[in-house]
């Protein structure tokens, strides 16, 4: 890269830094989750979303369980204005659901804010301005005194406003851009807003502390944030909110370690929709909270419903490999993963039913709406006998002896290479029945009889070369029998008979499934399977269909 020297980094360390998060685990608490999906979200988007789209995504929301819910910027545009409006004249923000309000520090676009605001109960305005060196000395041409006074004036009108209008009111204030703000400086002008405001218990406000865009690595984030926590006044009725971007792809780390270092509440929105790579994707960071035993307060049960309101009002798409919500991230195609996720389920059902522990997934899929059949365990040819014994275990009941499946494993795998395409199950199936059951050429199994006094003497009728006839042995048991029936009358020398069967239910009906493996001379295994309403038949069919794939080479 010839231009690196074009870069240098631009954010600023705090002056101290007492890396008390650095020493805690995990975040033990669901954090307030705001959701700017219908602001930050929205305005990101190459077609904002219509007034039934955005009324629609807020109902989406309130579902999820969002408590605060950032709604737009009512001074933007008609539809935003006329959004809130429908908002609070139809009586649709529920009792316990706050709405929230962006404005700039404009004394026009302040008015205007609140004219929206007529009528509602409570709600936040959110009040920023940018602060960082870029933003001080290439966009707004000011000091940092005239930074704080573009602040002061905003926040002193918006108490004015606050007093004029019917409503709950609380404050919000964002030095934006304070990823790029001297720790020191954004500390400085949030102490100033907080002068002006008077944070009580009662009403609390939130000093919203955003990565606009992110520059630092995470513990940079966090460290910073620390800072602001151990030093802000009024800090017992300050909360101190995150707005982690996603230009890094850090978003969620730093959201995380936010929390650590002292953050009460994030702003973020589904799936991590907004300006350019993203804000924090709030199901990831929810996600990960319930993947450590901690209930996030999110109703996430429903994720592809989720996914599909999304897609269709935002125009947007959640990738494949989106943590949580991707269509392929609770999918194993690769042989060793499918074979320690189909006995890590064993192992779960027979061990520990209560505790998630399966290897190569985080969660539970079905806890968020997702299935374990077609979902979990999809085979190609980079995918092995676990992987595709699991599958006919769990679409057909067939429980295959652990040789057979390597057998049948290679069998699937040379077809998926061959054809280069994924098998679906019922392919799978296909190339089962095709390889082993029932196998009629070249002699077919009519039916058997035991002579009347002995048990172990048979007479068995088969059809072979389009010729009917009877053949008869004996042995040490019925199989045994007529096992030696086939050997000597086709002069077959074969071994090691492998054998199990179980019980089938296909739908009311219940049908014996046998598996039979012999070892020809040379050591190789043929493999049969016979399937029949009786054990006996099914067994004898098994065996038919072994010594027929070891007469075919
Ligand atoms: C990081 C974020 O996401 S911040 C939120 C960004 N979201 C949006 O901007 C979406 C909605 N915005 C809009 O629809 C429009 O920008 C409006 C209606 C708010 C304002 O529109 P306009 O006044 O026509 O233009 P514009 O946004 O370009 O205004 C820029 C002016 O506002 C000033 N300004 C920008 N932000 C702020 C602020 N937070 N406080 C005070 N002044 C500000 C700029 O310095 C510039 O001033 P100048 O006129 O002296 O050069
Ligand atoms: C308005 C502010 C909080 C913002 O969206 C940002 O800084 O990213
Ligand atoms: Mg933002």
């Amino acid at each position: 890269m010839k231009n690196v020297e074009k870069y240098a980094r631009g954010y600023f360390m705090p002056p101290a830094q007492s890396l008390k998060w650095t020493q805690k685990e995990y975040i033990s608490e669901a954090p307030i989750w705001c959701s700017v999906d219908l602001r930050d979200g929205n305005q990101a988007l190459i077609v904002p979303m219509n007034l039934e789209e955005k009324l629609e995504y807020f109902k989406l929301l309130v579902a999820i369980g969002f408590k605060e819910i950032e709604v737009g910027f009512p001074a933007a545009s008609e539809t935003e204005f006329t959004f809130l409006r429908t908002l609070i004249e139809q009586n649709l923000i529920p009792d316990d659901v706050t709405i929230q309000v962006l404005t700039q520090s404009r004394e026009h676009i302040i008015r205007k804010t609140f004219e929206s605001l007529r009528g509602a109960k409570k709600a936040v305005v959110h009040l920023y301005n940018s602060t960082s060196v870029a933003q001080r000395e290439q966009v707004f041409r000011k000091s940092k005194e005239e930074i704080i006074d573009i602040a002061l004036t905003g926040a002193k009108l918006l108490k004015e406003c606050a007093e004029e209008t019917e409503g709950n009111f609380q404050f919000q204030y964002s030095p934006e851009s304070f990823s790029g703000t001297e720790v020191e400086f954004a500390l400085e002008i949030c102490n100033a807003v907080l002068d002006v405001w008077q944070p009580t218990a009662a009403n609390p406000v939130i000093i919203n502390l955003p990565a606009t865009v992110s520059m630092s690595m995470p513990h940079v984030y966090a460290s910073q944030i620390e800072y602001m926590s151990d030093n802000m006044k009024h800090r017992e009725n300050v909360i101190i909110s995150l707005h982690p971007h996603n230009d890094r792809g850090t978003g969620v780390a730093d959201a995380e370690l936010g929390m650590l270092a002292g953050a009460q509440r994030v702003e973020g929105t589904l799936f991590g929709n907004g300006e350019r790579t993203g804000n924090v994707d709030i199901v990831t960071l929810a996600l990960n909270m319930y993947s450590h035993g901690v209930n996030p307060n999110l109703n996430l049960e429903n994720i592809p419903y989720i996914i599909s309101v999304y897609e269709r009002l935002t125009k947007m798409r959640v990738s494949e490999r989106h943590p949580y919500g991707g269509e392929l991230v609770f999918t194993a195609f690769s042989g060793s993963h499918q074979d320690a996720i189909a006995k890590g389920m064993k192992w779960r059902e027979e061990k520990e039913p209560k505790h998630w522990s399966v290897p190569y997934l985080l969660i539970d899929p079905k806890d968020i709406g997702r299935e374990y059949e077609g979902d979990i365990i999809r085979i190609n040819s980079q995918s092995g006998k676990g992987g595709i014994g699991y599958i006919l275990q769990q679409k057909y009941g067939l429980d295959l002896p652990a040789k057979m499946r390597e057998h049948f494993g290679y069998c699937v795998k040379n077809v998926s290479d061959h054809q280069q395409k994924e098998l679906a199950p019922d392919e799978i199936y296909d190339i089962f029945a095709k390889e082993y059951v029932n196998i009629k050429e070249p002699v077919e199994f009519i039916k058997y009889r035991f002579t009347d006094n002995d048990d172990f003497q048979t007479v068995v009728t088969i059809r072979t070369n389009g010729e009917v006839r009877e053949i008869t042995g004996s042995g040490d048991g019925r199989l045994d029998a007529i096992n030696n029936a086939l050997q000597t009358e086709f002069n077959l020398e074969y071994g090691d008979l492998v054998y199990t069967e179980h019980a089938l239910e296909t739908g009311s009906k219940s049908q014996a499934v046998s598996y039979i493996g012999i070892k020809a001379k040379n050591g190789t295994v043929y493999w049969g399977c016979g399937t029949d309403v009786d054990i006996m038949t099914s067994s004898v069919k098994a065996l038919f269909s072994a010594v027929n794939k070891l007469t075919q080479g």
